[in-house]
């Protein structure tokens, strides 16, 4: 166990160099809910710093498109206590941040559909040292707990649609 600047416990290993350990989380983020708190929560732990890469809306290509514009996820992410720095992801290369960021560990979402190994052959090929991990999922923890940006847009279109 370790300890965070502000005092909480961590799971994180200690670093030789008594440096800062530093773990990277990443996604979309748009419309703030619970299961984003717990996955930057869980992946907080594994550092003593939390940076978060926010995806552009140009890369977002696996669902639909953000309704939030970059920025504005981007600061609702930084605003975050859990959260060190937040980061707008480059439009291109997505190792630029990577390598700025220069991360211990890299945790990955749970349902996120980036493979750790191929990540950590990508990472191994560019010459960054950085382990790379998955988070858990969280399920509602009472009726209606509403844990997924999608589902939030499906009910509000339910509802005011
Ligand atoms: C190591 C890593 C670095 C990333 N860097 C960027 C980046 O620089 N720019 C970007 O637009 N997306 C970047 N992404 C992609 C997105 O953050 C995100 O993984 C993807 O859009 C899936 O998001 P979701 O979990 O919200 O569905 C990166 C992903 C990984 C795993
Ligand atoms: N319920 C959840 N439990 C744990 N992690 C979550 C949960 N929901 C989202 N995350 C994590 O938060 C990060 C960003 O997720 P993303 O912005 O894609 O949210 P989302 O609510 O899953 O979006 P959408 O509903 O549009 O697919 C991802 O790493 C994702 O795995």
């Amino acid at each position: 166990m370790s300890e965070r600047e502000d005092g909480a416990a961590t799971d994180a290993d200690q670093r030789p160099d008594g440096e800062p350990r530093v773990a990277l989380a990443q996604g979309t983020f748009d419309i703030l809910h619970p299961g984003h708190l717990h996955y930057l929560q869980e992946a907080a732990a594994h550092g003593d710093e939390l940076h978060v890469i926010v995806a552009r809306r140009d890369n977002v290509t696996h669902k639909p498109k953000p309704v939030c514009p970059d920025r504005q996820r981007r600061d609702m992410v930084a605003a975050l206590s859990v959260v060190d720095e937040a980061h707008l992801g480059h439009p291109e290369d997505f190792f630029v941040p990577v390598r700025d960021i220069d991360p211990d560990v890299i945790v990955l979402g749970f349902d996120q559909h980036h493979d750790e190994a191929s990540i950590a052959d990508a990472l191994a090929a560019e010459g960054i040292d950085a382990e790379v991990t998955r988070a858990t999922g969280r399920d509602p923890g009472y009726d209606g707990e509403l844990l997924s940006t999608g589902d939030i847009i499906d009910r509000l279109i339910a509802q005011r649609g």
